[in-house]
């Protein structure tokens, strides 16, 4: 396993809420619909990335899943957000990389 901060580890730093106190339900819609927005602009990011590593993986001789790799963020996100984050996490990836039998 990397070491903490070397390429190939996974951050786990906590992520403290920063959502305001809100006044109406439209307000929270409105925050939630932004918080969406930014949420797949990530993913698409992130899907973006996960294609390049794997492909240079690939260009490289290796496999296109790492294992290894996948369960310690699906480590991260589980320490974050318990068994939801573990089920998000699964879904991320299967976003970014396909089905992983592929
Ligand atoms: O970090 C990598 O090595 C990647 O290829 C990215 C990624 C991911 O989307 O997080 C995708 C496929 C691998 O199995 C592991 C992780």
């Amino acid at each position: 396993m990397p070491a903490p901060g070397a390429p190939g580890d996974v951050a786990h730093a906590r992520v403290v809420s920063t959502a305001p106190t809100i006044s109406s339900i439209a307000e929270g819609r409105g925050l939630i619909d932004d918080i969406d927005a930014q949420l797949r602009a990530l993913l698409t990011n992130r899907r973006d990335l996960s294609s390049q590593i794997q492909s240079l993986r690939q260009v490289e001789g290796g496999p296109r899943i790492e294992h290894a790799r996948e369960n310690r963020i699906i480590a991260s996100w589980a320490d974050e957000l318990g068994p939801r984050g573990v089920e998000i996490a699964l879904a991320v990836l299967t976003l970014c990389r396909g089905a992983a039998s592929q």
